[in-house]
């Protein structure tokens, strides 16, 4: 497959866009501006009802937008209202229902994106694509014979086969279980890199795009609240929102905060419970250990000190019992 566009080039440009439901509550996306550089990976992160589908709909050209405009290598998506068939062409959105013809064969599947012009080439494209997605030896199955894991990689190389340059996916993981989710992860950034393909995703489990994107998207309540390389974002967090639903941090209010020692100018202090570093100590930095969290491979404490609880993370386990005493010194922290 050819390598459509260099990482830096500006493919997909959101200006102002904005789209209100008629309902009683505010609702939809508003005034949301950013670039997508080809060949990326992009996370569109958020819970439940925070605008991430009204988002990817819309830059598909599924959704009638109230104000604002996407470009396609600047040019003007149209909206489901300005076109006969809504969509656009270079463009393909993999649903959470995979959209397949479960009667119908995997290769038969992929292959009937293709037209039948040069039989030769449509074969060669469509074995071609089952190999990148490892899905070759599942060409003459029928979707129904199909794992979900197996049917998401079928969609996928359905999605790509007929030269996709943004792929787009919502809630691409939402219906594997944690080891598939995994094996899934890995595998749409090995296609995205393998093939160049800019990939749009909305999920709202932060572990996906942390894992996965190149830069991601934080929606809340229709806003967007930040957009940037993951590992920026998680550590310099613009919102209490966004460290809360990147990192499960910890958040006190200022008073709280001061009966811990931590003088903070601003109002709410927030960190990282592995931002918290615990010793085995008696000095006056002293925290009960009022509960343990099994979590695998480390625990996650919950420490009480002047009636203020935190949480930290303890890697050696059993290290710290409940009822213990620990020395618990807040490394860092931000203040909002
Ligand atoms: N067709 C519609 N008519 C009315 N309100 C809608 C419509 N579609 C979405 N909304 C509302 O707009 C807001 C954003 O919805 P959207 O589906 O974009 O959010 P989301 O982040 O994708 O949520 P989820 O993760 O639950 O799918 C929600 O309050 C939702 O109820």
């Amino acid at each position: 497959m050819i390598y459509l566009y260099r990482v830096e080039e500006k493919i997909i440009s959101v200006k102002n866009l904005t789209k209100q439901y008629q309902t009683e509550q505010a609702s939809g996306i508003q005034n949301i501006s950013f670039d997508i550089k080809g060949g990326s990976i992009v996370a569109i992160i958020g819970e439940s009802g925070s605008g991430k589908s009204t988002l990817l709909k819309s830059i598909y050209g599924l959704i009638k937008v109230d104000s604002g405009e996407i470009l396609f290598n600047g040019k003007r998506i149209l909206g489901p209202d300005e076109q006969l068939i809504p969509g656009h062409k270079e463009m393909k959105m993999v649903t959470q229902d995979f959209s397949l013809n479960i009667y119908a064969k995997v290769y038969d599947n992929i292959a009937s994106m293709l037209s039948n012009t040069n039989v030769q080439a449509k074969q060669e494209k469509t074995i071609e694509m089952m190999e990148h997605l490892h899905i070759g030896h599942l060409r003459d199955k029928k979707i129904t014979q199909l794992s979900g894991g197996e049917q998401q990689r079928v969609a996928i190389a359905k999605a790509l086969v007929s030269d996709t340059s943004v792929l787009l996916l919502d809630e691409p993981f939402s219906q594997v279980d944690a080891l598939l989710k995994n094996q899934l992860r890995a595998d749409i950034k090995r296609i995205a890199a393998e093939t160049g393909v800019t990939v749009i995703m909305v999920s709202h489990d932060p572990a996906d795009g942390l894992f996965l994107a190149d830069e991601l998207l934080i929606l809340k309540d229709g806003s967007l609240l930040q957009k940037g390389k993951p590992a920026h974002i998680y550590n310099h967090p613009d919102h209490i929102y966004t460290a809360q639903i990147l990192g499960n941090a910890v958040v006190l209010k200022a008073d709280d905060a001061r009966k811990l020692g931590l003088e903070t100018v601003k109002g709410d202090v927030v960190f990282y419970p592995e931002w918290v570093d615990l010793k085995s100590s008696w000095n006056s930095r002293r925290f009960e250990v009022k509960d343990v969290y099994y979590k695998g491979f480390y625990e996650e404490l919950l420490l009480e000190r002047n009636g203020v609880q935190i949480r930290a993370i303890q890697l050696n386990r059993g290290e710290h019992k409940k009822n213990d005493h620990v020395q618990a010194n807040i490394d860092r922290f931000l203040s909002f």
